[in-house]
């Protein structure tokens, strides 16, 4: 028989048990992770997908009132509800096992457990967190960001100039209709700044569709975009609406539209121009009723300048501009932002760490920040995790920009050696990419075509 992929996370404070139901369970399922101390089970939760816990429910000699497994059971639950709880005690009653049921365990054993029975439990667990998270997924997919719609304007943090100037000018626009095209590095809070526009409008309480245009192949983006009819192709089998008329009466968030194809770039104007959609395998044309918002990390205009994006598609998209700076240039949010979120992580990861050594507030001063505050969030997380302590230190923070050997020596190799000038460079302008493509004698298109070439 094969064995079905799948985890399976046992938890007992009593080691044979752990390895009786480890030997019975592995000839079924991939992976079987034991723990006899429940305190470890915040880790393992969020270090790997768990689809099944077998929760003991007395861990101290003295307490078989099954409350701990309770206890265990909630915290479960809140930290991955798509987890499927299976309580096991050697002390059972059945007051204790609706208990348990009522709290959202799936299901209850007694121990000494047989075992086809433990078998069968945990399989059928295993096909429920499945279909949780399928269903979890779908709703994702079909409710786009609307998982979170209802999140209050005014979450956006900075005090720099430029980030008090950029609010200040989504407060001036959100309430109008223009269309807004946001330019800033990965990780500068665009998507964040979308949301935010959409929020401070008359739309808020209608839709906001997120479309990753960079995401989405040729024969995706009619599709998804414009939705078609039952029969259009060979795998629609049913009428399926696009995303313009799925944020009806709300905002689009076109992300990544730098990396639409010219072909795909004219039908999208067409739409824009037109504000009419027409489903795949329908004749008939539909209005459509939305607020387009676009982003990009592409230089834009270079591209128009180099033909490689439409300059008309650039004037439908930007009636304003909103410049998003990367962090390096604004290195006073930083703190603040590192403070945001040990804040939330604590929160997360039930820890209270107070804050940030003074070396450690040099190190997040001085790092150049090439992933911006997406990477500010990341190496606080990992801090937050790894540490014991309750002030984050130096050490704690796994800062990834290392320092790149940038000497030529004796290589010759014409790409290996432009790969190392465009490192140097860089690593001269700390990341700034206008700087350094200046000093290379390149556009800054010509520098992200090489920066990905590299794989840089
Ligand atoms: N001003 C801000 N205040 C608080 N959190 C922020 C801010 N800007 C960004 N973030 C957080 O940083 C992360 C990255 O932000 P976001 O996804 O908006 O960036 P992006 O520019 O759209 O990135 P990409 O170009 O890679 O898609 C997110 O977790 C977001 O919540």
């Amino acid at each position: 028989m094969r064995k079905k992929e799948a985890t399976i996370l046992i938890v007992d404070d009593d080691d044979d048990i752990l390895f009786s139901a480890r030997i019975s369970l592995k000839k079924y399922f991939t992976e079987i992770i034991t723990s006899n101390n429940p305190k470890k089970i915040g880790n393992h939760l969020n270090s790997s997908v768990i689809d099944v816990v077998l929760l003991d429910m007395n861990y101290r000699v003295g307490f078989e009132d099954g409350k701990e497994g309770l206890y265990w059971l909630k915290y479960i639950k809140e930290l991955s509800p798509e987890t499927t709880v299976i309580l096991m005690t050697a002390f059972g009653s059945v007051n204790l096992a609706v208990d348990a049921i009522k709290q959202g365990a799936s299901d209850f054993i007694l121990k000494p457990w047989n075992t086809e029975k433990l078998y069968g439990v945990v399989n059928v667990g295993v096909e429920l967190a499945r279909s949780k998270r399928k269903t979890v997924q779908l709703e994702t997919v079909q409710n786009q960001d609307n998982l979170d719609f209802h999140k209050k304007a005014g979450h956006i943090i900075g005090n720099s100039e430029a980030m008090q100037s950029a609010i200040r000018l989504v407060k001036k626009v959100a309430p109008t209709d223009a269309n807004i095209l946001i330019l800033g590095e990965n990780g500068t809070g665009k998507y964040v700044f979308a949301k935010e526009i959409h929020l401070e409008s008359d739309r808020k309480n209608a839709p906001f569709i997120h479309v990753d245009l960079g995401a989405l192949n040729e024969n995706l983006f009619e599709s998804e975009l414009f939705g078609y009819v039952k029969g259009a192709f060979t795998d629609a089998h049913k009428d399926t609406i696009g995303r313009f008329e799925l944020a009806k009466g709300g905002t689009i968030f076109l992300d990544e539209i730098g990396n639409l194809p010219l072909h795909l770039q004219s039908k999208l104007l067409t739409v824009i121009q037109n504000r009419k959609i027409t489903r795949l395998g329908e004749g008939k044309e539909r209005e459509i009723d939305v607020r387009i918002i676009c982003a990009t990390n592409a230089p834009i205009h270079e591209m128009v300048d180099e033909q490689t994006f439409r300059q008309d598609l650039l004037f439908r998209i930007n009636t304003i501009e909103l410049n998003l700076p990367p962090l390096r240039e604004r290195q006073d949010d930083t703190l603040l932002l590192a403070n945001y979120f040990l804040k939330k992580l604590n929160n997360k990861y039930r820890k209270s760490i107070e804050g940030f050594s003074n070396e450690a507030i040099n190190g997040l001063k001085n790092y150049s920040w090439p992933g911006n505050i997406r990477e500010v969030e990341h190496i606080v997380e990992r801090a937050v995790i790894i540490t014991d302590d309750t002030i984050i230190q130096i050490h704690d923070l796994h800062f990834s920009g290392k320092k790149i050997d940038t000497s030529l020596g004796d290589n010759l190799n014409l790409e290996e050696t432009e790969k190392l000038l465009i490192q140097k460079a860089l690593q001269k302008h700390q990341g700034n990419i206008s700087r350094a493509a200046k000093d290379l004698g390149l556009t800054r298109a010509a520098l992200y075509r090489r920066l990905e070439k590299h794989e840089l």
